[in-house]
């Protein structure tokens, strides 16, 4: 038979044009007819490494004309060539000493469970709480025991009669004996004969001298000794003859503990329920190899709960393990809420942390909350946030960060988007921006110490928004400008510090925006485009203003957080979600592929969701549980703080009414006022009197350059359809005329008649 076949062949040092060695890797790929064509070097596409027929890690034979690269060819061809090795001479153990060690990875000196005083204080908790409760069980139910042993003791003393019987006569010689005769060996059964003989009259003497002197001890001992020694003598006596009268599937102690709780985690049961699992990768590898599976440390507690670190089988990835959460629970006998696989993200993709816990977390109870005191905390240090698998607290600085929460209904989005809002409400310097945009008033709570508030999304909810956003905008463009301008010892990284944010006057407290079901503002009909530009931008430049966004949505996509949004959060949580695409709109790209799955948790991992871009890893974590009462008197103690530091303000303070009408609905006869009975002027002079006019509304208008001023009315006019003019005027502090953007009269008169004849 014919066949074709191609190889990567690397020629022989002579061959080559340049004379290069093997080193050089230039291979040739011969052709039907034999002409060869450049190949790719080895460790392209057609490196042979894993090849049946090229053991990885033999030496390699340089003068070997064939490296391995098959296209086509037949079996019999295959069978007869060269198994040709590839890899260079030497194996990393012939590396030398100093290149071995550095290869090698540490391992901590304290084990995990040792390494903080809590972990510490966590284990000892666990290995007293487990003892003391088998203590507990098991002293309950002696009275049980003794009744058990009793019953079972006249069985116990016939089963020792029995067993005296047969050591005495020597029973367990019986059948080699009679085998001897069978046989027809006389002399060797004589023998074993007599031997049985001598045996028996030792063991007759041996039993009566012993029963002798356990009669007397009997009748002697109650006469000497205190009626107590008797008394355990014969529990003693009786629990023996009791122990031995039991039968082994029915012991007379139970368990004390069974299941999740102290089951030892093992390396056969974590292959085993590998193995289950339905991974085509494990079951080839297990199949051919049973010790597939590696471990590269050894199963130790962790926390509450139990470490495996696993090496998979090569091909087999963390993610695919992590798919398949509940399976892996199943194989390995524990709830749900207690199996943790997580990627190790210092290893490769193939390596798995698996977290088996005592106690199911959705179930476990949590830490007391440390902010639940309500004590005054700064926002730009780590907060508390909620608790890893193990019980850690995962901490967190809320500043600096724009965040999404996602989450399919009822999972807990809302409940974390409150406790974000309740963090920041207890720095009595962070002016709180609140949303309920699904309007049940889940964010009421936080109402008395809110600086804008509104749950709902009327027309006029919408508005209010807008208003607010706007200025919030115009806010950070001051304080870009009030940052730019700062010394550089004051501000050095060209953003808000703590101490930059306790100066009153520079007015850079931190903003704090939550908005829930925020889908609701970006797929407005009218306004979801500035909604979304504002945003964009808050979400982009915000955060180094010390101006924090955090929106939350019940439907991750495109349309409820759009993407240049998502793109540039910082802070994600995301609770159970549905499926691949709204994990990575929360999570961001790749995410789901990289094994970072919140698909994963169970409809009753509630509050518990993954945590990213603000901790060193993307961890498990579950979040508060502060009910409404709970979160209420939170925010009355938050309150109490701000009214003594002098910074109740907005809605909460009683003055948000005003800002809301004159921003929405006064802004045109407020112009018309500012413009007194010129029929046209300088936006940037109608700005000047606007502010006087309500400096709570207008204030941080006037603070930008006569262009930025104009820019801004021309902004806040256009939503009336009314558009800026030039207009020639006099400029009052060089006395000379100058032509500049201006409003005319006439225009707003014309847009406030068509607005009231609606
Ligand atoms: N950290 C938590 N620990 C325990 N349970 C929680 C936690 N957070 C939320 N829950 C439970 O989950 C339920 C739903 O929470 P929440 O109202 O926040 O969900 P949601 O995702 O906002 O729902 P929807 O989209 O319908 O508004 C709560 O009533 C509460 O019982």
């Amino acid at each position: 038979m014919s066949t074709t076949t191609t190889t990567l062949t690397t020629p022989d040092p002579e061959e080559r044009p340049d004379g290069s060695d093997a080193g050089g890797k230039v291979y040739r790929l011969p052709t039907a007819d034999g002409m060869p064509t450049d190949g790719t070097p080895a460790g392209g596409d057609a490196s042979p490494a894993g090849s049946p027929a090229t053991p990885v890690g033999a030496p390699v034979e340089p003068a070997s004309p064939v490296l391995d690269a098959e296209l086509v060819e037949d079996d019999a061809a295959a069978a007869d060539r060269p198994v040709v090795p590839v890899d260079q001479p030497g194996s990393s153990s012939d590396a030398d000493w100093v290149t071995r060690l550095r290869e090698t990875q540490r391992l901590p000196i304290i084990p995990g469970y040792l390494r903080t005083l809590s972990e510490a204080r966590q284990t000892a908790g666990w290995i007293g709480r487990h003892y003391a409760h088998a203590t507990g069980y098991h002293a309950v139910r002696a009275p049980l025991y003794l009744l058990r042993l009793a019953a079972r003791s006249p069985q116990g003393a016939v089963l020792l009669l029995a067993a005296t019987g047969r050591w005495v006569s020597d029973a367990e010689g019986r059948p080699l004996r009679r085998a001897m005769a069978n046989a027809g060996e006389a002399e060797k059964y004589l023998k074993l004969v007599a031997e049985r003989n001598a045996r028996v009259r030792l063991r007759t003497l041996l039993l009566l001298v012993g029963s002798t002197l356990g009669v007397v001890l009997f009748m002697v001992l109650p006469g000497v000794t205190p009626g107590w020694v008797t008394w355990v003598c014969g529990m003693v006596a009786l629990a023996i003859l009791g122990k031995l009268g039991t039968p082994a599937d029915k012991p007379v102690a139970g368990r004390a503990v069974v299941g999740p709780q102290a089951a030892k985690l093992t390396s056969d049961v974590v292959v085993q329920a590998l193995s289950a699992l339905g991974i085509g990768g494990i079951n080839q590898a297990v199949s051919k190899n049973p010790r597939a599976i590696g471990f590269t440390a050894p199963i130790t507690r962790d926390g509450p709960g139990w470490r495996a670190d696993v090496e998979l089988p090569p091909g087999v990835t963390a993610a695919e393990v992590i798919e398949r959460r509940d399976k892996l629970a199943s194989g390995l006998g524990r709830p749900l809420g207690c199996v943790w696989p997580e990627a190790n993200t210092t290893g490769h993709p193939g390596q798995l942390v698996l977290w088996v816990g005592d106690r199911d977390m959705s179930k476990a109870k949590q830490p007391a909350w440390p902010l639940r005191a309500g004590k005054p905390i700064d926002l730009f240090d780590p907060q508390p946030f909620g608790t890893d698998v193990r019980g850690r607290w995962v901490k967190f600085a809320l500043m600096f960060v724009a965040g999404i929460v996602g989450a399919i209904p009822r999972m807990g989005k809302t409940f974390t988007l409150r406790e974000l809002l309740l963090i920041a409400a207890l720095d009595p310097r962070a002016q709180l921006h609140t949303y309920d945009l699904k309007g049940t008033g889940d964010l009421s709570p936080l109402a008395p110490v809110a600086h804008r508030y509104r749950a709902g999304d009327d027309a006029e909810d919408i508005e209010y928004a807008l208003t607010d956003l706007r200025a919030l905008r115009e806010e950070m463009r001051r304080r870009t400008k009030v940052i730019r301008e700062l010394p550089k010892d004051l501000c050095p990284e060209n953003k808000v510090t703590s101490e930059l944010a306790s100066k009153r006057s520079l007015r850079l407290h931190p903003i704090v925006i939550g908005v829930d079901e925020c889908q609701v503002w970006f797929e407005h009909s009218e306004h979801g485009a500035e909604f979304e530009e504002i945003c964009t931008d808050l979400v982009k430049r915000g955060p180094a203003t010390g101006i924090v966004l955090i929106l939350a949505t019940q439907r991750p996509d495109a349309k409820s957080i759009p993407t240049p949004i998502s793109d540039n959060a910082v802070l994600r949580f995301c609770l159970r979600v549905s499926g691949q695409q709204a994990n990575d709109m929360v999570l961001g790209t790749s995410s789901y592929r990289n094994g970072e799955r919140a698909t994963q948790f169970a409809f009753s991992d509630k509050g518990i969701g993954l945590l990213k871009g603000v901790t060193d890893e993307t961890t498990t974590v579950k979040g508060v549980y502060i009910d409404g009462p709970g979160a209420e008197a939170i925010a009355a103690k938050a309150r109490a703080l701000r009214v003594a530091a002098g910074l109740l303000s907005g809605y909460a303070a009683g003055l948000d009414v005003e800002v809301t009408e004159s921003a929405t609905d006064t802004l045109l006869p407020d112009v018309l006022t500012a413009m007194g009975s010129a029929d046209k002027a300088w936006s940037e002079s109608i700005v000047d009197r606007l502010a006087e006019l309500r400096p709570a509304v207008y204030g941080s208008w006037a603070e930008q350059d006569g262009k930025d001023k104009a820019k801004h009315l021309a902004a806040a006019l256009k939503p009336y359809g009314i558009a800026t003019v030039q207009v020639w005027g006099t400029d009052p502090a060089t006395g000379k005329g100058a032509n500049r953007r201006g409003v005319d009269r006439d225009h707003i008169t014309a847009a406030i008649t068509e607005r009231d004849g609606k």
